[in-house]
């Protein structure tokens, strides 16, 4: 690295069995290479697709900016990534962004999905209209504090549209619950949103539920693009606070 060179961008996708995954995530970081082409921008994932986390990192020298393609504060983001970066060596100094949610793009992203989808907000659907925000779901009630937030910014996008969350693992309500849910209290056209990064096993499953429509995962959306970047410019333009991996970016030399 050159002293006048940026730090790479290294975006930590989860990984999934479905084929679509990949393709997906790669398709986002094409959108962040064309808005910002003076950035090296790599992808690491969790688990299951290549390039794994730590491959990537052992490509790398001097300094990244991990910015994690997760929703949440959740188990991956609080140990599996800062695990994967202390032990990884001495060549790299690595910062982590905050996880993408919850922010406004997201909400923007997810209200891109449901119109895609046919949500029509001065349709029939009108005020009996809802929507199940289906995460995966996390044992750690932080990241379902995440996930709340996020429903409220879609609420708020949809015009106060009553907006629950649910999840397809480790949390409840479960995406049938929500919906038993909103249908006691007469919301007749309940969408799906879907709260997930790229297609998946728990995006399909999630999906499967609908009763009207299923948006389709968060995945290259535009304002995905913009969030991968804002995520990376936090952590440049912000004073590091050791031992916080929670909303804050940390400082982790390896
Ligand atoms: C800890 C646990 C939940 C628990 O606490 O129990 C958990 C947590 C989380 N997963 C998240 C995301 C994804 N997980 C998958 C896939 C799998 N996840 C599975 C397990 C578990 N995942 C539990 C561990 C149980 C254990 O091993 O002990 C697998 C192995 C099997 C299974 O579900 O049984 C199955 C893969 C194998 C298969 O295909 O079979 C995919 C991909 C996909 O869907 O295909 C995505 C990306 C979705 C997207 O694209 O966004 C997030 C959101 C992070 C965020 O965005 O914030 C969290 C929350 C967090 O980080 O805590
Ligand atoms: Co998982």
């Amino acid at each position: 690295m050159t002293p006048t060179a940026r730090p790479a961008l290294v975006a930590v996708a989860h990984g999934s069995r479905d084929p679509g995954a990949l393709r997906t995530v790669t398709a986002l970081l094409e959108r962040v290479r064309a808005l910002r082409p003076d950035l090296d921008v790599r992808l690491g994932h969790i688990e299951i697709d290549r390039p794994l986390l730590p491959d990537t990192l052992a490509d790398l020298r001097g300094e990244a900016v991990v910015v994690p393609l997760l929703l949440g504060r959740g188990h991956h983001v609080k140990h599996d990534i800062p695990h994967t970066l202390a032990s990884s060596g001495r060549h790299l100094t690595a910062r982590v962004a905050a996880p993408l949610g919850p922010h406004p793009l997201l909400a923007e992203a997810l209200y891109g999905r449901l119109v895609e989808a046919g949500w029509d907000h001065d349709g029939p659907g009108g005020r009996g209209s809802g929507v199940v925000l289906a995460a995966a779901g996390s044992r750690d009630p932080e990241s379902a504090v995440d996930t709340r937030r996020t429903a409220r910014l879609l609420s708020e996008r949809l015009g106060g549209v009553p907006v629950l969350p649910a999840y397809a693992s480790g949390a409840s309500p479960t995406v049938s619950e929500a919906l038993d849910a909103l249908a006691a209290r007469g919301r007749r056209r309940v969408a799906i949103a879907s709260y997930f990064t790229a297609p998946g096993r728990f995006a399909t499953q999630s999906a499967a539920r609908a009763p009207w429509i299923a948006a389709a995962p968060l995945g290259a959306h535009p304002a995905m693009a913009r969030l991968v970047l804002h995520r990376y410019t936090q952590v440049l333009t912000r004073v590091p606070v050791l031992g916080d991996t929670a909303l804050t970016s940390a400082l982790v030399c390896v």
